[in-house]
C-alpha cells in the first residue's frame, strides 16, 4: 500500500518536474536563437563597425581599441550563447528521463532529511533556490554509488558530509512516462542492472549512470592519482567506467579542463566509433581518440614504413613454423623490455660523447658539409649541455654555413649558365625588384638631399644604367641559388641532418658493440638473429611494429620536441597490450597528463604484454607506489552466467571473475566433418539467431585470412547482410559481423559464432588467452564449431556445462 501511495505521490512530482524542464526549455529556445543571430551578425558586421585608419599614431591606437573591443563583444556573446545551448541541450536530455534514482539524507546535526533527486543535468526550481534534480556528478549524488540505506557520507571541498540515509529509491522512466519505480536496500539494486543487462546489444556503447556498480565509482571519481590501474575481467565494465570518469572529470573541472585535452587511446579504429556516443549522450564533447598506431605513424613523419601491431599478430598467430619466428618473438619481448629502455637511455648518454650519425648535406653532385665536419662540431660544443640542445646548436651552425655557402655560390659557373636559360618572365621580374629597390633608394636619396646640398641628384642615366643592369644580374643569381638553397635549409630546420635510421641500425651490429654503446650485458640467446633481422627491416626503410616505440624513443631523447603539454588526462584502454616501454614512452610524451590504464591480464594477446594486477607490476613502478592506484573489478556484467562460467573455466589458473545473476542458454558445441558441413550449419544458426530477434551476431576467426574464408563459405551458403570486417574498418554496425578476433577485442554481441575452436587453430599455451578473448564477447549466446579435435582448452571443463552436438 505504501508503495502505491508512493507512486501517486511520485508521479506527481515527475509532472512537476517535467513542466518545470518544459518551462525552461520554452525560456531558453528564443534566447539560444537571439544569441546565435547576435553572434552571426556580430560576425557579420565585424568590420562595418571598425574604425579603420592609420594614418596617425593616434589613429592606428584608435583602430586597435575598436578592433579589441568588438572582439571582446563577439567573444562575450559566443560565451553566453554556449552556455545556454549547452543547458538547453541539458533540458532536452532531461525531458524523456528527468532522474533515474533518489536518495533521502539527513545530515547530521540538522532533523530535516533532504530527497536527492539524481540524473544526467541539473535542474533548480524557478526561484533557483533549490535543486529538483542533482546532475549524477555532484558530491551528494555519490552517495546513491557507494551507501545502501543507513550511515553515509560524501566529500565537498569543505569537507566531509556524514549524515544518514533514510531511502534509495530506483526509477524507470521513459519517454516521460514512470515505468517503475521500487526502494532498494542495496548499493544499486539488481532489479534495474538487470534490465539494463538483459537488453540486446547497440552499434553503440551506453552509458551506465544509473547502474554505476560502487567500484566502477571509485574509478570514476578518482582525482588524486597519478596513475590509476584498473585490472578487471572481460565485461566488469572498465571501458564504461573509463568513459564516465571523463564526463565526470569534465564537469568536475569545466572551468579549466577542455574535452581536447583528454585522450583516448583505443585498441583500433572500430572502437573508437563504438564509444563515441557515449560522451555525447553524458552532454559532453568527445574526448580526442586515437589508436598507439596512429600515434606513431604521425610521428614518424612517413620516414619509415611502419608495420601495424595487426600484421604483428598476423605473425606470431600464423608463421610458428617458420625459421624466423623464435628469434622475432624473442625480440618482440626484449624490445618492449624495460632493461631495453634503461639501456636506450645509457644509449643516450654515451652518443652525449660520441657515435653520432649525421647525413652529409649534399648539393648537385657535391657534398656541401660532410657527417664528419659535422660530427667534429658537435662535439666542440660542451659535453655538459644537452644532447638536444647539443642538436640546436648545430643545427643554427648548420643554417649559418648554408647562407655562407650560398653567398658564394652566386659565382660558380652553374649559376651563370641558369641565368642564361632564365624565361623573360623572371628577367621581367627581376628589372621589376631592381627598379622598385632604385625607387626606394632615391626616395632615400631625395629625403637627404634636403639636408645634404652636395650630392648630385641623378635619375638612371648613363652611369647608374650600366649599374641597373648589373644589379638585375646580381639579383637573378642571388634568386637562383636560393631556390636552391631553401630547401637545404627545411631539411635542416626539421633535423633531418641526424641519422636516426643509423642510430638505430648501429645498436644491432652485434653484442660487443651493443654492450659497449648501452652498458647492457644481458641479451637474449638469440640476438645475432635478432640484429640481422632488425638490420634487414630497417635497410628496406621499414620498421617492425616493436621496433616503433623505441626507435621513436632514441629519437625524442635526441631531438626532445615532441611533448605534449596541453594534454591532462590519458585513457589507455585495452592496457594489458602495451608494453612497459611504450607507457615510458607515453609518459614522456605526456608530462603534464595523468593516467588511467584500463586492462585485463588474462586478455593479454599481444606478445608485448604488460601485467597490470601484480603490485610488482612495470606500471607501479613508472610513477611510484605513492601516486598510483590499482582497483580489481571482478563482477561481469556482459555475458550470461552459464558463458561467464565456461569462460572462466578457460582460465586454469581461475580468474577473479564473479558472474552477475542472470540466466541464459548454455555454450552450445558443435562438431562438424567439414568446412562445408560446418558452414551449411552456421548459415542456418545464423538465420535462426537473426529471426529470434538478435540484433548483433559475430563470427569470430582467429586470423583475417579465416574471417575471410568464413566470409566467402558463408556467402555461398546464402547467408545475406554479412559483413567482413578488417582492420581498415571504421565503423561498428548492428547486424552479422565476421571479424578476426584482435579486432573484436573491447566489442560485444548478442551473439558470438566461434568460428573454429580446434586443436588446430587454438592449439598452442599460447593462444589461450585469446580464446579466451574471443569467448567472452558474448552477451547471451554463445556458440562453438569445429572441425576435427576440440581445442584442449576445453579439456578440463565441467562437462555439465556443454550441450553437445554431434553433425555428420
Ligand atoms: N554498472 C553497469 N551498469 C550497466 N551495465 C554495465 C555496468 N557495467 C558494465 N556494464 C555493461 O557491461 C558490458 C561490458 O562493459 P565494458 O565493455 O565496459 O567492459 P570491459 O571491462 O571494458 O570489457 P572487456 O575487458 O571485455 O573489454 C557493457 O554492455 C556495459 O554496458
Amino acid at each position: 500500500m505504501a508503495n502505491e501511495i508512493n507512486r501517486v505521490e511520485e508521479q506527481a512530482r515527475l509532472e512537476r518536474v517535467k513542466m518545470r524542464i518544459q518551462a525552461s526549455i520554452a525560456e531558453l529556445e528564443p534566447e539560444v536563437s537571439g544569441l546565435r543571430s547576435q553572434v552571426t551578425d556580430i560576425r557579420k558586421r565585424f568590420w562595418e563597425d571598425v574604425t579603420l585608419n592609420t594614418s596617425t599614431h593616434e589613429d592606428f591606437e584608435e583602430t586597435f581599441y575598436s578592433i579589441k573591443q568588438q572582439e571582446a563583444l563577439l567573444s562575450e556573446r559566443e560565451r553566453s550563447h554556449l552556455k545556454r545551448l549547452q543547458r538547453l541541450n541539458g533540458m532536452k536530455r532531461l525531458l524523456p528521463s528527468p532522474y533515474f534514482g533518489r536518495i533521502d539524507f539527513t545530515e547530521q546535526g540538522t532533523k530535516e532529511s533532504e530527497a536527492v533527486y539524481i540524473g544526467v543535468a541539473s535542474l533548480t526550481d524557478e526561484e533557483e533556490l533549490s535543486f529538483l534534480v542533482y546532475d549524477w556528478r555532484t558530491p551528494i549524488a555519490s552517495m546513491y554509488y557507494d551507501f545502501m540505506p543507513g550511515p553515509a557520507h560524501y566529500d565537498t571541498p569543505g569537507g566531509r558530509i556524514d549524515g544518514e540515509m533514510t531511502l534509495k529509491r530506483q526509477y524507470q522512466i521513459r519517454d516521460g512516462e514512470l515505468r517503475h519505480v521500487f526502494d532498494t536496500s542495496m548499493t544499486i539494486g539488481d532489479e534495474l542492472l538487470q534490465q539494463a543487462l538483459g537488453q540486446g546489444a547497440d552499434a553503440q556503447m551506453k552509458s551506465i549512470v544509473a547502474t554505476i556498480q560502487r567500484e566502477q565509482n571509485a574509478i570514476i571519481r578518482d582525482e588524486t592519482s597519478r596513475m590509476l590501474i584498473v585490472q578487471g575481467a572481460a565485461g566488469s565494465g572498465k571501458t564504461s567506467a573509463a568513459l564516465q570518469r571523463a564526463a565526470y572529470l569534465l564537469y568536475r573541472n569545466r572551468d579549466k579542463l577542455r574535452a581536447d585535452q583528454l585522450v583516448l587511446f583505443s585498441p583500433n579504429g572500430m572502437f573508437n566509433s563504438y564509444v563515441a556516443a557515449v560522451l555525447p549522450e553524458l552532454g559532453e564533447e568527445n574526448m580526442q581518440q586515437t589508436t598507439f598506431q596512429e600515434y606513431l605513424s604521425y610521428w614518424l613523419e612517413g620516414s619509415l614504413a611502419l608495420e601495424d601491431p595487426f600484421e604483428q599478430m598476423e605473425f606470431v598467430l600464423t608463421a610458428p613454423q617458420t625459421p624466423d619466428y623464435e628469434a622475432r618473438m624473442a625480440g618482440i619481448a626484449y624490445k618492449a623490455s624495460e632493461r631495453f629502455l634503461h639501456a636506450l637511455q645509457q644509449y643516450a648518454l654515451w652518443l652525449g660523447k660520441e657515435g653520432m650519425r649525421f647525413v652529409p648535406i649534399r648539393f648537385q653532385d657535391r657534398e656541401l658539409i660532410s657527417a664528419a665536419r659535422m660530427r667534429e662540431q658537435f662535439y666542440s660544443y660542451d659535453p655538459n649541455v644537452r644532447l638536444a640542445n647539443r642538436v640546436i646548436l648545430l643545427r643554427d651552425w648548420l643554417l649559418k654555413e648554408l647562407s655562407r655557402w650560398e653567398r658564394r655560390e652566386r659565382e660558380a659557373d652553374w649559376v651563370q649558365d641558369e641565368v642564361n636559360y632564365l624565361d623573360p618572365e623572371s628577367y621581367d621580374e627581376a628589372y621589376r625588384t631592381v627598379l622598385r629597390k632604385y625607387r626606394r633608394e632615391e626616395a632615400v636619396f631625395e629625403f637627404t638631399d634636403q639636408y645634404d646640398g652636395d650630392r648630385r641628384n641623378q635619375g638612371p642615366g648613363e652611369e647608374s644604367l650600366f649599374d641597373f643592369a648589373d644589379q638585375e644580374e646580381e639579383l637573378l643569381r642571388e634568386m637562383i641559388v636560393k631556390a636552391h638553397a631553401e630547401p637545404l635549409k627545411r631539411e635542416v630546420k626539421r633535423l633531418h641532418f641526424i641519422d636516426f635510421i643509423g642510430l638505430y641500425v648501429q645498436l644491432f651490429e652485434d653484442e660487443g658493440a651493443f654492450s659497449r654503446m648501452t652498458g647492457e650485458t644481458e641479451v637474449p640467446a638469440s640476438w645475432p638473429e635478432i640484429c640481422r633481422q632488425t638490420q634487414e627491416k630497417l635497410n628496406g626503410k621499414q620498421l617492425f611494429y616493436e621496433d616503433a616505440t623505441p626507435y621513436l624513443y632514441v629519437k625524442e631523447l635526441i631531438e626532445g620536441t615532441r611533448i605534449n603539454t596541453e594534454v591532462r588526462h590519458v585513457f589507455v584502454d585495452e592496457g594489458q597490450d602495451y608494453s612497459p616501454f611504450q607507457y615510458a614512452f607515453l609518459k614522456k610524451l605526456f608530462p603534464r597528463a595523468r593516467m588511467t590504464v584500463l586492462g585485463d591480464f588474462n586478455q593479454a594477446i599481444f606478445a608485448q604484454a604488460t601485467n597490470l594486477q601484480e603490485e610488482a607490476s612495470p606500471l607501479v613502478r613508472l610513477y611510484g607506489e605513492e601516486e598510483t592506484r590499482l582497483i580489481r573489478l571482478v563482477r561481469s556484467y556482459r555475458s550470461t552466467q552459464e558463458i561467464v562460467s565456461f569462460t572462466k573455466s578457460l582460465l586454469p589458473w581461475g580468474g577473479d571473475i564473479v558472474p552477475f545473476e542472470r540466466s541464459g542458454e548454455k555454450p552450445r558445441f558443435l562438431q562438424a566433418s567439414s568446412s562445408a558441413a560446418r558452414a551449411a550449419r552456421m548459415a542456418g544458426d545464423l538465420a535462426a539467431l537473426t529471426a529470434e530477434g538478435l540484433g548483433s551476431v559475430a563470427v569470430i576467426t582467429k586470423t583475417a585470412a579465416e574471417a575471410s574464408e568464413a566470409y566467402g563459405l558463408l556467402l555461398e551458403q546464402g547467408c545475406e547482410s554479412l559483413r567482413l570486417i578488417t582492420k581498415e574498418t571504421l565503423s561498428f554496425e548492428k547486424g552479422i559481423a565476421v571479424i578476426p578476433s584482435y579486432l573484436a577485442k573491447g566489442v560485444e554481441f548478442d551473439a558470438v559464432l566461434v568460428y573454429d575452436a580446434s586443436s588446430a587453430v587454438y592449439g598452442r599455451e599460447s593462444e589461450r588467452k585469446l580464446f579466451y578473448t574471443v569467448c567472452t564477447r558474448a552477451m547471451h549466446k554463445l556458440l562453438l564449431y569445429a572441425v576435427g579435435e576440440w581445442t584442449p582448452f576445453i579439456d578440463g571443463i565441467d562437462r555439465g556445462l556443454q550441450n553437445m552436438v554431434e553433425l555428420s
